[in-house]
């Protein structure tokens, strides 16, 4: 069934379609690396995209799929997860007979399915996911290979293609790939697209506000934010489109609830036995000279607000105490998916375990979350927040979805360069920091 491609940069053309930010961040790498590209996006993005890489002769700006389809060897489809099935049918069938095919998109059963589907037999399937934004370092991060229908010698050849980002390599079938991410984004991204609304709905900057301030908080402002700059679909995709993401959401939003009611209702006992009960389940199992990912010390260094950290309010942490009961409700140990982890997830991770396993801490929260009302009109919001994000998800409503998305974007836009600069500096300095932690 195979034809034999050469992975040989003077002969192996590589095709992209959708050059949208994933699309172009592969395409300056790859072509960097000395790899001849065939790239396009929709036809009407035709010129302007020409214009953008004109100075690239390596990238060769095609007008549609057929065409990058038919020179490439190895085609990259690299679109909305949402419209995937649409447009392998549309440029599937044009694939240059023997070549390899594989996806970029955040879940891998519909666009697995729509490879199955369209295109020809003689075509192999190796797909991909960088488990990464497409402004973070490629080098170390983990970047999975899909070899679902194609032979060793065509894996070879994608591996060797992509080699130049120097990622880790994690080979996993379709359906590990979705559950695994599940466990590592859907909820992660449920909890940072809360935030967002409450704070929207509450009106407010929360680095503005004086009880915004200290370690946690920073990272709640900057992942949040990171979130809401990117686009909607990515997050709406991988959501709405996995399965396995689904029930994750609706557990973190009942979590949510749950801990809410117990928190005003003032029921001290239920509420400490359950959230101990969740800290043993998820943390009872690390070793007695386990080191923190994170420590204050660093995450102070990354605030987007003007009030010295002394001045720190302690908070309710509803979002990750919630976070920490959904994981141990659906059976979830974090530290398990590590080798498959987005940055955003290993600092999440890592701020859970700083409240959860940092002397006092914990224990201050709980008392804060059931005495003290500083927080109590944040954490309704949240609360609210989750439902409804979990209700749009359920429903599997992309058009709500993008409208509830885009205004909370809207209110905090102008925050965004300043808030990437910082998120990336984070993300950078909690990468050195966790990187043995990561590879084993
Ligand atoms: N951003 C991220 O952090 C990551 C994203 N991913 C996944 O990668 C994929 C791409 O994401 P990203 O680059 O961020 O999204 P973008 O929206 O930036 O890119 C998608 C591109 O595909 C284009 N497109 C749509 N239809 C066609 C078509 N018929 N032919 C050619 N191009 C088309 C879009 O054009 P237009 O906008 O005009 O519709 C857009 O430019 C998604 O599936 C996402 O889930 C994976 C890892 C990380
Ligand atoms: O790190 C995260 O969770 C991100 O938000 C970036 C991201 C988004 C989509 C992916 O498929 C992979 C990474």
């Amino acid at each position: 069934m195979t034809a034999t491609i050469t992975p040989d940069p003077k002969i192996l053309q590589v095709g992209i379609i959708g050059m949208g930010d994933m699309g172009r961040m592969y395409a300056r790498r790859l072509s960097a690396a000395g790899w001849t590209i065939n790239a396009c996006d929709r036809p009407e993005n035709f010129e302007k995209l020409k214009n953008d890489f004109a100075s690239n002769s390596l990238v060769n700006i095609l007008e549609n799929g057929h065409l990058v389809s038919r020179l490439s060897d190895y085609i990259i489809y690299s679109v909305e997860a949402e419209n995937i099935e649409m447009i392998v049918a549309m440029y599937g069938p044009s694939t240059k007979v023997g070549a390899i095919v594989g996806g970029q998109t955040s879940c891998k059963a519909p666009e697995i399915a729509a490879f199955e589907k369209h295109l020809p037999p003689d075509v192999q399937i190796v797909s991909c996911h960088s488990l990464h934004g497409p402004n973070v370092d490629t080098r170390g991060q983990p970047l999975v290979l899909i070899q679902h229908r194609a032979s060793d010698e065509a894996l070879d050849v994608v591996r060797t293609v992509l080699s130049c980002f120097n990622s880790q390599f994690v080979y996993l079938t379709a359906s590990e790939h979705d559950k695994i991410t599940a466990d590592t984004q859907a909820a992660t991204h449920a909890a940072f697209l809360s935030m967002g609304v409450a704070w929207h709905a509450n009106n407010q900057f929360p680095w503005e506000v004086p009880r915004y301030v200290g370690g946690i908080e920073n990272v709640k402002i900057n992942i949040s934010l990171r979130i809401y700059s990117n686009k909607w679909h990515v997050y709406a995709g991988l959501a709405i489109m996995n399965p396995a993401a689904q029930a994750q959401i609706l557990q973190y939003a009942q979590s949510v609830t749950e801990l809410f009611t117990l928190m005003i209702e003032h029921k001290t006992k239920e509420l400490r036995d359950r959230v101990y009960a969740a800290k043993n389940a998820v943390f009872g199992g690390l070793p007695a000279n386990h080191e923190l990912l994170l420590s204050d010390d660093l995450l102070d260094n990354f605030s987007l607000s003007n009030v010295p950290p002394q001045d720190r309010t302690p908070n309710s942490h509803l979002s990750l105490l919630a976070m920490v009961d959904c994981w141990w409700k659906l059976g979830i140990v974090p530290y398990d998916h590590m080798i498959c982890s987005t940055p955003l997830f290993r600092i999440w991770l890592g701020v859970t375990e700083y409240l959860f396993q940092s002397p006092g801490l914990l224990d201050e929260c709980i008392n804060v979350a059931l005495e003290n009302d500083t927080f109590r009109a944040d954490d309704l919001e949240f609360t609210v927040a989750a439902r409804s994000w979990s209700d749009i998800i359920l429903f599997g409503n992309f058009n709500l979805y993008r409208t509830r998305f885009e205004t909370t974007q809207n209110y905090f836009s102008p925050r965004f360069p300043d808030a990437t600069k910082m998120g990336n500096e984070m993300i950078k300095t909690i990468f050195e920091k966790t990187k043995q932690r990561r590879l084993h």
